[in-house]
């Protein structure tokens, strides 16, 4: 069994500099338990090693960026030379505009792009554009789905603010909160009568169209379908929240997979390649009304900063290689078929949500298609899993709401070895 006693030590040290100890709350483990968050000393490819020398095979992938595995050679030697040629710039680039070109070329409906520094600054400002768009301030979100930390969001949140038993974060004004409607994921009749009672009031709609935050849940059939036809009936927009699943489970968007176009996307974490990054875009009338063509103001110092630009236009070259998605989605299957198998085997309360290469394990005999469902899984559980797995060379996320991801550089040898640990965890911690 791995000790962990640097990162041990480290947690007094780390807090008492980092408010606790971590800078983002997702990190902590308080959700799993408590005890010291594992610091990490260096990753490459499907491996972490952490300070006190132990490797992991991770499925963290930083919470989702890391679909080309940890230091990608080719994203590496972009960033390197890039930096070579001057980090930020502050003025136009070719870089971004052929990253523009890049997006635009595997997500068509994205008329118009910009570029902005975070999921949470790509949502935040696609909400802004609605409502400048409609001159209607309400949005409606799904209970339990993410979208990053701005005040209006933060209703009913899924994620790292549900792993605290937070949803509702403390500081949001309640009139702020008062323009977020929130539905239950998969319930059409419930997103109906919303549109219904609040009407001419709902500028946009806010959808994770394949939900990342409470685990991977797919939309059932006609659902987002459903979803487009009674926001746009309603004169609202459609705004798709892909910063997990943009070019996670196919070259592009998500639309690629559920066959329905939003007005707006937003986009983060694979799109930089791993550096920070936040993206957004659309129908051409729409963006129209961004600054400096029109009055909804987003500006950013960083902005399309040239790292990002090459960091990102690399990972997109690594990824539209033929065969990268369905060799992720052979790997999945291969993980889920021999979790299923270890389940069964020792009688484990369990089932699991996968698409292509990202899955979620819940510790509840329930097939989990909204959040309550994935809420009511067993959370002590989940955390003598979680504490089995990291003890024996696993790393994933310390909450039960967060997904598995794979990346390009997880082999045939790390899923069987993941599932004879999963097999030493089932027998002798849960
Ligand atoms: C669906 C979704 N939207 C928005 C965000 C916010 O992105 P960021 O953490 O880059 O601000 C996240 C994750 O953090 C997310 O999963
Ligand atoms: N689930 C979150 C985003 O996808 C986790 C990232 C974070 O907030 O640290």
């Amino acid at each position: 069994m791995y000790k962990h006693t640097k990162s041990q030590q480290l947690k007094a040290q780390s807090e008492a500099v980092i408010l606790g100890g971590v800078n983002s709350p997702s990190r902590s483990y308080k959700a799993v338990g408590g005890g010291a968050p594992l610091v990490m000393e260096r990753a490459e490819g499907a491996y972490f090693y952490d300070v006190d020398g132990n490797k992991y095979i991770d499925y963290l992938a930083a919470y989702g960026p890391i679909i080309t595995g940890h230091a990608h050679p080719r994203i590496h030697e972009a960033i390197t030379e890039q930096s070579s040629k001057g980090i930020l710039y502050g003025t136009g680039t070719t870089l971004e505009i052929d990253f523009a070109k890049k997006l635009k070329a595997a997500i068509p409906s994205l008329d118009r792009v910009r570029f902005v520094n975070s999921g949470t600054e790509a949502v935040m400002t696609t909400i802004r554009v609605a409502r400048a768009y409609t001159g209607r301030n309400k949005i409606i979100k799904f209970e339990g789905c993410y979208h990053g930390h701005s005040d209006l969001v933060l209703v009913a949140a899924g994620s790292g603010p549900s792993q605290l038993g937070t949803p509702d974060s403390a500081g949001v004004p309640t009139g702020v909160a008062e323009d977020v409607i929130t539905v239950p994921f998969n319930n059409i009749d419930d997103f109906k009568t919303a549109i219904e009672h609040f009407g001419d009031e709902i500028a946009g709609v806010l959808v994770e169209p394949i939900v990342g935050n409470f685990g991977i849940v797919e939309a059932e059939d006609g659902f987002l379908q459903a979803v487009n036809d009674i926001a746009h009936d309603n004169g609202s927009l459609v705004i798709y929240d892909e910063v997990i699943t943009a070019f996670r489970f196919s070259y592009g968007s998500a639309t690629n997979l559920v066959g329905v176009t939003p007005d707006l996307i937003a986009m983060g974490k694979i799109i930089g390649g791993g550096t920070p990054i936040g993206a957004y875009g659309g129908r051409l009338d729409i963006m129209e009304k961004v600054a400096p063509l029109g009055a909804a103001y987003q500006a950013g110092t960083m902005a399309g900063n040239p790292l990002s630009m090459a960091a990102g236009i690399a990972c997109l070259e690594v990824l539209e290689k033929p065969g990268v998605y369905e060799e992720l989605d052979r790997l999945g299957e291969k993980l889920e078929e021999g979790l299923l198998h270890l389940i069964e085997k020792y009688q484990v309360k369990a089932t699991i949500n996968r698409l292509v290469g990202a899955l979620t394990i819940y510790f509840t005999d329930e097939k989990v298609k909204n959040y309550k469902q994935a809420e009511n899984s067993d959370g002590e559980v989940f955390a003598k899993f979680f504490r089995g797995l990291i003890s024996r060379g696993i790393n994933i996320a310390p909450s039960k709401y967060e997904a598995w991801f794979l990346t390009t550089e997880h082999t045939d040898k790390d899923i069987e070895d993941t599932l004879q640990i999963v097999e030493e965890v089932f027998k002798n911690d849960l």
